[in-house]
């Protein structure tokens, strides 16, 4: 498989000052750079893996595709290319603002901002979070996963599969058209949902506790309009979470228990259930839509599904005020 991971994402922005206390005091990353028109943060031994920016360039927001060396990255331009896709090098000035070794860019079919990159830089000095999480499950598992708005999944889904190599993880087509997509074992890195707009729609955080998520969930609840869902738990990849609104006109899911798969024998299936096994409930959908999402999960839970107890590698008791993070993990087990 030739990428490895979702490993950095730009967000845009209108409200920068807003975003640092939001991805600090309530998503609990650590803001590492500050500049007039961009904030970066960091999740884990990473020296970056978020970028906001308010910068007019960045405004449809960047995906950081990670594959594992130079000959991976030649490989890809030229896939992409062959696909008729303009690709180009990024300038070092920009790779190392990205704090990557090397990176092409190019756009998906319905106008998003692609990177493919390798060789991040890993910061010197530990991981020192916002607020007091336990820390985010990130490692081989890449940065979370991003979802995107698409007025047509059908003009970007042979791209994604074909050219960038993504694999169906699963699928449904009621109540609209959705798209899982993983790249390892993370059940989703990347989702496309048929809206009819295009752009960001979310992007997902996992947390290493549930608690870190309870805990989000009251700071969320403490500020008006801040929780875009209620804590639920999705059918697909049995994340429980919960959807907050950021500075900007996208969410950010905040998480825990995603399941893994193993990608050498995945195959991709259709969900007929909808998107929770239980909560996830929004007071913006009109009557109907919000009786139809009730109805498929009521049948949900008339049905028994359960999402199996998740084994969570580095589910440990931390000391508040410290955190753990996957490479640490990886070498304490
Ligand atoms: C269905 C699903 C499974 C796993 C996920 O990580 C995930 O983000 C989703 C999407 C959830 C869902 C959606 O598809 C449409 C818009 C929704 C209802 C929201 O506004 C919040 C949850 C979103
Ligand atoms: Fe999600």
């Amino acid at each position: 498989m030739e990428v490895q991971a979702l490993g950095y994402v730009g967000l845009p922005t209108a409200a920068i000052e807003d975003w640092a206390d939001y991805g600090t005091k309530f998503l609990g990353m650590q803001l590492v750079d500050r500049a007039r028109n961009y904030l970066t943060f960091r999740m884990d031994d990473r020296r970056q893996r978020l970028v906001v920016s308010n910068d007019s360039a960045d405004r449809s927001g960047f995906f950081g595709w990670e594959v594992a060396d130079a000959f991976a990255l030649n490989a890809m331009a030229a896939r992409v290319e062959a696909a008729g896709v303009a690709v180009a090098r990024i300038p070092s000035a920009l790779a190392s603002q990205r704090r990557v070794k090397e990176a092409i860019t190019f756009k998906d079919p319905v106008g998003n901002r692609l990177e493919v990159f390798y060789g991040a830089e890993i910061a010197s000095d530990p991981f020192i979070p916002g607020r007091s999480i336990s820390g985010f499950r990130t490692g081989p598992l890449g940065m979370g996963h991003a979802v995107l708005h698409v007025e047509r999944i059908s003009e970007a889904l042979a791209f994604y599969t074909k050219v960038l190599g993504l694999r169906i993880s699963d699928y449904f087509t009621v109540p609209y058209n959705a798209y899982f997509f993983h790249v390892n074992p993370r059940h989703h890195s990347f989702a496309m949902i048929e809206t009819g707009r295009n752009g960001i729609h979310h992007l997902m955080m996992e947390l290493t506790m549930l608690d870190d998520v309870g805990q989000g969930y009251d700071l969320a609840l403490g500020e008006k309009g801040r929780v875009a869902t209620t804590l639920g738990r999705h059918i697909n990849d049995q994340m429980v979470s919960f959807y907050s609104r950021t500075p900007s006109d996208f969410f950010i899911e905040y998480g825990w228990g995603g399941r893994h798969i193993d990608p050498t024998t995945w195959q991709p299936e259709e969900i007929t259930y909808g998107a929770s096994l239980w909560g996830h409930d929004r007071d913006w959908l009109g009557p109907e839509q919000t009786a139809a999402a009730r109805a498929l999960k009521l049948k949900a839970a008339e049905d028994g599904l359960r999402a199996p107890v998740n084994v969570i590698e580095g589910n440990y008791a931390v000391a508040p005020g410290h955190c753990i993070w996957w490479d640490t993990i990886r070498k304490a087990g």
